[in-house]
């Protein structure tokens, strides 16, 4: 796929000054985090108790799409317990040697973030188990026959881990944590609540009408309604007088093809190869991602989530199926006999 085709919302597409403003927007204590509202409630409580306790909590499991603030409720959770954060991968943790370095470098009472833990090792989500029930982990030294387990205390800690497909964990690794909170896409009311709060940390003058019609198209996500507003606010400062009104706003996000629904280009391009390659569907996802030049990971935990809750595509055992809407959504007629079902939801009142 061609640089300028990459879609507003891909994480990896983020230059350095982007992520330096995204950090600087963060919330940072549970208070100033909006939206998420059950899984705030239940985490307050759960740092309250072991504040309470003066121990470590219980390890906390955050899943849910991109964007939706695991990395920030990590840091938040961190803070709220004044203790320093490691921030580790499961990507980065290929070797259970890696994980059993980080672990036994850790201090009582720190908080380890564990992003994408569902891509660690085998190896290491193994070592993980023993670290999380007991604090200890085994270093194997040697090889072969002569190989001998060396256990290691660790000081007692709190693992935050994230992932984007809670489903992908085993059974072990999920048991051994006391919390998991699934977060879900925001209501364009928290939206409009945390774009407001970014206008004003950015000192940028935005109207109601805009900052909720920014909301209206960033896909239930803060990470893209923070982008919108960024770069809505360089239009409103290259092409205006740097307020943001909201005819300045749909006329930006029509530059950078955000649609009314908020879908972008990559959501198009997966509903238009949908549709118009393969008839609707199904289609398998590695087919699909192919055919709109992305990775598989790509099309599955960024355009699809939102698709389907939007109510544009279904995914169903034989593949991935683009209902009614989607159709109408690209302008096009609904093909009568089609494969999906017609009591599928319905996006768009039209
Ligand atoms: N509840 C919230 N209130 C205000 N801002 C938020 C909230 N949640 C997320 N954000 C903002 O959205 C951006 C992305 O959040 P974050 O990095 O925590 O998401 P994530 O779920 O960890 O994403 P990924 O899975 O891609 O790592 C951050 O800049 C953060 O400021």
């Amino acid at each position: 796929m061609d640089d300028n085709v990459r879609p507003l919302v891909s994480a990896d597409a983020m230059d350095i000054e982007e992520r330096k403003i995204e950090s600087a927007l963060r919330p940072r204590t549970l208070a100033e985090f909006g939206g998420q509202r059950r899984v705030s409630e239940q985490l307050e409580l759960v740092l309250h108790a072991a504040r309470g306790r003066n121990r470590a909590p219980d390890h906390v499991l955050l899943s849910g799409p991109p964007g939706l603030g695991k990395t920030t409720l990590a840091m938040i959770i961190a803070a709220e317990l004044s203790a320093p954060l490691r921030i580790t991968s499961g990507p980065a943790i290929q070797h259970a040697g890696d994980l059993a370095a980080i672990l036994s470098g850790l201090n009582e009472g720190e908080v380890l973030f564990l992003d994408e833990i569902h891509r660690m090792s085998r190896p290491a989500e193994e070592l993980l188990y023993m670290a999380m029930e007991d604090f200890r982990v085994d270093v194997i030294v040697g090889k072969g026959p002569g190989a001998t387990a060396i256990p290691l205390e660790i000081p007692p800690f709190t693992l935050v881990g994230a992932t984007t497909r809670a489903g992908l964990l085993p059974g072990p690794l999920r048991d051994r944590f006391g919390f998991t909170g699934h977060l879900e896409f925001y209501e364009s009311a928290e939206l409009e609540k945390i774009i407001n709060r970014s206008a004003t940390l950015l000192d940028v003058d935005i109207t109601k009408e805009a900052a909720a019609e920014i909301a209206s198209r960033s896909r239930g996500t803060p990470r893209i309604a923070n982008r919108l507003l960024r770069r809505v606010r360089d239009y409103a400062e290259v092409r205006a007088d740097g307020i943001i009104t909201i005819a300045l706003s749909k006329a930006a996000l029509e530059l950078y093809e955000v649609d009314r629904m908020g879908l972008d280009r990559l959501d198009r391009s997966v509903l238009d190869a949908l549709c118009r390659r393969f008839g609707g569907g199904p289609v398998g996802l590695s087919t699909l991602a192919v055919a709109v030049g992305e990775e598989r990971e790509t099309v599955e935990e960024v355009a699809e989530p939102f698709l389907v809750r939007s109510g544009y595509l279904a995914r169903t055992p034989r593949g991935r199926v683009a209902t009614p809407a989607a159709w109408r959504h690209l302008g096009l007629a609904v093909p009568k006999g089609a494969s999906f079902a017609d009591t599928l939801f319905d996006a768009e009142d039209e």
